[in-house]
């Protein structure tokens, strides 16, 4: 998909909010346990519940693969019905990937192609020739991790290298990267407070927020810091929305919590002048 038909949807439902598919047997309703496939099941009402008021929906692969074979199976078909029923949706690969050149072009062609993604989430630590494989695809977007959401994140990325953090060295260093107009990047809403350093070095950039809800990041001050004239933000939430309830009305409260999220975002964007 191209940034702009994202950029129009945004506009159109007046909403940056992602919802992460992180889909656990075991926090699932009971309910479902047997239906043939209770992970496809789960997804498909909460992708019908929540369609109107988000752009993009995040499967994070670890909760598929844990399942083996049988994983991949109901991330494939989750993927297939959402690019089948709602083809305006931007769809990522929460898979982290990143290795040699060789490797993760056939991790590329993995999540591009067999599955057709239009994103995928790439660690940097591995350098040029590890990301820009992702980047050879058009219209697909790398999402480069740059400063992550969780307490770890000040191990290494806020270290200083060569004068600066090392999360701003990996945001201006990929900025030379082969065809880095398809990068976005990883911000996570618990460090909301760097993004206006972020965005004195990426402006255009669209930035992947993960961790407002369960891990306590605030949206308003993602926005306040992190919207552009593009909007150039999509803010994630996985188990905020979909263990909002574990009961048979599982889909329907977590199509409510999603409907707070995007009044909340639809506020932020009349605030910043971008709700038309
Ligand atoms: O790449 C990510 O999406 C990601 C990066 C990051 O810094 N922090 C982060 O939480 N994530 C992912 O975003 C999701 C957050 O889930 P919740 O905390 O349940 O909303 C999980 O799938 C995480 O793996």
């Amino acid at each position: 998909m191209k940034i702009e038909q994202l950029v129009t949807q945004i506009r159109k439902k007046q909403s940056f909010l992602c919802v992460g598919l992180d889909t656990d047997l075991e926090k699932i309703p009971t309910h479902l346990l047997d239906h043939e496939d209770p992970i496809f099941s789960f997804n498909k009402a909460i992708i019908d519940a929540t369609q109107s008021l988000c752009v993009a929906y995040k499967p994070n692969t670890a909760f598929y693969e844990a399942y083996g074979a049988a994983g991949w199976e109901s991330l494939s078909k989750t993927l297939r019905y959402i690019n089948e029923h709602y083809p305006e949706m931007f769809t990522i690969a929460d898979a982290k990937r990143g290795d040699i050149g060789n490797t993760s072009t056939r991790y590329a062609k993995a999540f591009f192609e067999e599955m057709d993604f239009d994103a995928i989430t790439v660690a940097p630590y591995m350098g040029k020739d590890s990301v820009e494989p992702f980047l050879d695809f058009a219209d697909r977007h790398t999402i480069l991790l740059a400063l992550t959401s969780n307490e770890g994140a000040f191990d290494f990325q806020t270290k200083m290298v060569e004068n600066k953090e090392l999360y701003k060295e990996v945001l201006k260093t990929s900025k030379s990267y082969k065809n880095a107009q398809n990068l976005m990047y990883v911000v996570g809403a618990t460090k909301a407070s760097y993004l206006r350093d972020v965005r004195e070095i990426v402006p255009n950039s669209f930035l992947l927020v993960p961790g407002v809800g369960a891990q306590g990041g605030s949206l308003e001050e993602v926005c306040h810091y992190g919207l552009n004239a593009d909007v150039g933000l999509l803010i994630n939430s996985s188990r905020g929305i979909i263990y909002a309830s574990q009961g048979e009305d599982f889909a329907q409260v977590a199509a409510e919590k999603a409907r707070e999220l995007q009044s909340q975002m639809a506020q932020e964007l009349t605030k910043f002048g971008q709700n038309t």
